[in-house]
C-alpha cells in the first residue's frame, strides 16, 4: 500500500540539512557514462528514485553500477553493452522517468539500434518529445512505435545536421548534446536550454573527450569525435530541492541552513526569495534562509527557462505565497498545466484562482489556448489541516509545505513521489523539528 504521511503542522522549521548532486543532471551523467567502455565515477549522487530506475536502466544494458549510498559514489562500467534482454523488467521500468529518451544517442552510437520504453515524469503538461525526434530523424535514426516503447535503429550511423529548437527545451538540448558528441561532422544547436545542469553535463562530455564550445546567445557548437573516455566528476547541488526547503523555512516562519546550497545556481530564486521578504546569507558551506517575521510580500512572477525562475521551484514558493500580504500573480511559461495542485491549497484555505489568460503581461505559447497557466494568489491565508493526495514530484513537496504552515493534523497520501527527487526527506524533516512520520 502507498505511503501516507501524518503531519502536525503549525510550527517553524529550524535547523540544519543537506543538499546533494542535482536530480536533473545526475541522470544525464550516468547516461553519458554510456558513451565509452571505460568506468566513469559520479560523486555527489543523492539517493533518490531516479538513480534507482537510471541505474536498473543500465544494468539491463549490461552495465555494471556501483552506488555507495553513504559516499555518493556512483561507477559505472559499460563494458561491452547490448540490447535489454528482460521484457518484464524493461516493462517495469516503462513510465517511471523521462530519462529513458536520452539513451538514444549513446546506444545508436554503440549498436546501430535502441529500444526506449514509454516515458514517465510528472503529468504537469503534455510533455511531448517531438523536438528529441527531430534531431534524431535528422541525424539518420528511424524509428518504429512498439508494445510498450519505440524502437530506433541507424544503420548507416549518426551525422550531423543543424538543430534549431522552437523553444529551449533541456531535454532536446541534452539529446541533441549527447547524440551529436559523437557523430560525424559538426553540429550547430540553437534556440539551446542553458540550465546550470546543462552546463555541468557539457563538462562531463568535455572531460570525456567531447568538442562542446556555448555562445551566448544559446548556440552550442560540437564537433563529432570517434570516441570518448570515461570521466570522474562531483555532480552540482540540487537547486531545486534547495528553493524547495527554502520555501517551507519561509512560509512555516522558520531558520533553515542548508549546506551545499549554491549561490551562483539560485540567482533568480534569491532574488525572488529576497523580493518576497525572505532573507538569506550565503555562507562557504551552503546558505542559510529564514523569515524575519513581520508580512511577506506579495509579487507577480513569471516562470521561465534559465536563467529565468525555474517553473520547478514554481510550487513550493506558491505555497509560501499564500502567506504574503496582497496579490501575488504567477505566470507559468514553461508548462501548460502546473496548477493543479493548487485546488488541495485552496481546499486548506489558500485563495487561489487560475486564469487561461497570460497575466502579467508577457505572452507564451499558451495565451491563445483553455490551459490555466496563470495563477492569482491573495494571501495572506491561514492554512488549515487537509487529507491531501500527491500529484506529481513538486507538487507534493508543496502540499508538505502546507501541512507544515497548517494548524492542525494533516494527512498526505502518495508520498512515494516525492523520493523521486527529494533525498531522506523524512529525515530532514526529523532534523527540522517537523511533526511528522510516515503511517500505513
Ligand atoms: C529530468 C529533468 O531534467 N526534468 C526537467 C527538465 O524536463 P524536460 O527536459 O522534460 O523539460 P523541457 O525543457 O524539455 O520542456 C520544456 C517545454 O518544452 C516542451 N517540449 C519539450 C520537448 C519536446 O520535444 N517538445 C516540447 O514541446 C515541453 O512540453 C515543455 O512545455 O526540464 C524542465 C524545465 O526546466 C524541468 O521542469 C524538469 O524538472
Ligand atoms: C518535472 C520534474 O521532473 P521530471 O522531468 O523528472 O518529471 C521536476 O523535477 O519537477
Amino acid at each position: 500500500m502507498a505511503a501516507k504521511l501524518r503531519v502536525v503542522g503549525g510550527s517553524p522549521l529550524t535547523g540544519e540539512i543537506s543538499v546533494r548532486g542535482a536530480k536533473n543532471f545526475v541522470s544525464k551523467a550516468m547516461v553519458a557514462a554510456l558513451l565509452s567502455s571505460d568506468t566513469s565515477v559520479l560523486r555527489n549522487v543523492p539517493l533518490i528514485r531516479d538513480v534507482d530506475v537510471v541505474s536498473d536502466l543500465l544494468r539491463l544494458h549490461g552495465v555494471e553500477v556501483d552506488y555507495d549510498q553513504e559516499e555518493g559514489r556512483l561507477a559505472i562500467t559499460p563494458g561491452r553493452i547490448s540490447l535489454p534482454d528482460d521484457p518484464v523488467e524493461m516493462d517495469r521500468l516503462a513510465g517511471s522517468s523521462r530519462i529513458p529518451i536520452l539513451f538514444a544517442g549513446p546506444l545508436l552510437h554503440n549498436l546501430g539500434e535502441a529500444f526506449i520504453p514509454d516515458l514517465g515524469g510528472c503529468h504537469i503538461g503534455d510533455r511531448p518529445v517531438d523536438f528529441h525526434m527531430q534531431v534524431l530523424e535528422d541525424f539518420g535514426a528511424r524509428r518504429v512505435q512498439e508494445k510498450g516503447g519505440m524502437h530506433l535503429v541507424a544503420p548507416r550511423g549518426l551525422k550531423a545536421k543543424p538543430v534549431h529548437l522552437p523553444y529551449p527545451s533541456v531535454g532536446a538540448t541534452e539529446q541533441t548534446l549527447l547524440t551529436a558528441v559523437m557523430a560525424e561532422g559538426v553540429t550547430e544547436l540553437s534556440n539551446a536550454a542553458v540550465e546550470p545542469e546543462i552546463y555541468d553535463l557539457i563538462a562531463v562530455l568535455q572531460k570525456m573527450g567531447a568538442i562542446i564550445s556555448v555562445d551566448t546567445d544559446r548556440t552550442i557548437m560540437i564537433e563529432g569525435v570517434d570516441s570518448l573516455q570515461g570521466y570522474t566528476h562531483t555532480a552540482l547541488a540540487d537547486r531545486i530541492e534547495a528553493g524547495s526547503w527554502a520555501s517551507a523555512a519561509l512560509a512555516t516562519h522558520g531558520d533553515i541552513i542548508i549546506r551545499g546550497a549554491e549561490q551562483q545556481n539560485m540567482m533568480s530564486f534569491l532574488n525572488v526569495f529576497r523580493k518576497v521578504g525572505g532573507q538569506f546569507e550565503v555562507r562557504d558551506e551552503g546558505i542559510r534562509f529564514w523569515h524575519p517575521g513581520g508580512a511577506l510580500r506579495s509579487i507577480p512572477l513569471q516562470t521561465d527557462v534559465h536563467p529565468g525562475f525555474m517553473t520547478d521551484w514554481q510550487q513550493p514558493l506558491v505555497v509560501a505565497l499564500t502567506q504574503a500580504d496582497g496579490i501575488s500573480i504567477v505566470h507559468e511559461t514553461v508548462y501548460e498545466n502546473r496548477f493543479g495542485f493548487t485546488k488541495a491549497l485552496t481546499d486548506m484555505g489558500a485563495h487561489i484562482q487560475t486564469y487561461r489568460e497570460c497575466l502579467g503581461g508577457l505572452q507564451c505559447r499558451f495565451g491563445q489556448r483553455s490551459f490555466y497557466h496563470s495563477a492569482v494568489i491573495q494571501g495572506p491565508s491561514p492554512l488549515h489541516a487537509a487529507d491531501v493526495e500527491v500529484p506529481d514530484l513538486r507538487g507534493g513537496f508543496s502540499y508538505l509545505i502546507a501541512a507544515l504552515a497548517a494548524e492542525g493534523t494533516s494527512i498526505i497520501s502518495g508520498i512515494d513521489i516525492i523520493d523521486r527527487g527529494y533525498e531522506h526527506f523524512m529525515h530532514k524533516l526529523r532534523c527540522l523539528g517537523a511533526n511528522a512520520e510516515k503511517i500505513a
